[in-house]
């Protein structure tokens, strides 16, 4: 079977007032579409720069991305943007939302970009906030939602575009561990409803046991590559 996301030797490191930072080391790995992958390691490991090489947000210093059949090292910036915006979801730990916003315009924003017409793109933003079990705090603004609400709005925004990649950077972290459970669960869900590959940066370890997969880190290498067994099977959306 071939992966929709394969990394190769990929390395990058940072250079500030002539010290040098290696943030990634030959590192190569493959994700699946339908899983959560989790990628776990303590701060610095090199986990954010990971996801953001993966994503095109930057350009490794050596090695190659091949993420839905293009291979993303090539790409130009400008083409780079475009394939983000076509291809892939993005949830961070700060939500990110528009204060003045209601949920359900939150979820609408990236339809609007994507020029999708008015009447089908407040019909996708409805799914994708019902996808999330939001549907009945759709007129909330952000000061009125809870962290974990909040959280799963932004997911909504991520999703709302059907993206092939989903990529999430600390996605708990501002969340206690119920909220956060809750968030991390959805993601999987997500993963094997859609049939996204959803890679998800973490240094909680907590949340392993609700991953298909995960991926441990240390000192910019990947050490471990394992699947947790799961006791319950999840429900679907
Ligand atoms: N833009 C940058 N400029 C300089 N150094 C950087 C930059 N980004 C990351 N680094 C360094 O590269 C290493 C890896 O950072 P990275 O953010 O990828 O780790 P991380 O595992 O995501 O950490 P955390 O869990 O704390 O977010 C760290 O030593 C970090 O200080």
């Amino acid at each position: 079977m071939e992966a929709n996301l394969s990394a190769r030797m990929l390395s990058k490191s940072y250079t500030v007032q002539n010290i040098r930072t290696d943030a990634l080391r030959d590192v190569s790995l493959d994700l699946w579409a339908g899983e959560l992958s989790l990628i776990i390691g303590p701060s610095g490991c090199g986990k954010s720069t990971l996801l953001s090489l993966m994503s095109g947000l930057s350009r490794p210093d050596s090695g190659t991305v091949y993420a839905a059949g293009v291979e993303l090292s090539a790409l130009s910036d400008a083409e780079r943007d475009a394939f983000r915006l076509a291809h892939c979801g993005f949830v961070f730990q700060g939500f990110n939302l528009f204060p003045a916003l209601t949920a359900l315009e939150q979820v609408q924003i990236p339809l609007d970009y994507l020029k999708v017409p008015q009447d089908r793109a407040a019909r996708r933003a409805a799914e994708a906030l019902d996808m999330v079990g939001l549907w009945h705090r759709r007129h909330l603004r952000p000061a009125e939602l809870s962290g974990g609400e909040k959280q799963r709005v932004a997911i909504a925004r991520a999703l709302v575009k059907r993206p092939s990649l989903l990529f999430a950077d600390e996605p708990t972290s501002a969340l206690d561990s119920t909220n956060g459970g809750t968030v991390t669960d959805l993601l999987r869900r997500i993963a094997h409803a859609t049939g996204a590959v959803v890679a998800c940066v973490s240094h909680d370890p907590r949340l392993i046991a609700r991953a298909d997969r995960v991926l441990e880190m240390e000192d910019g290498r990947l050490l471990r590559d394992r699947r947790p067994a799961h006791s319950e099977p999840m429900e679907p959306l």
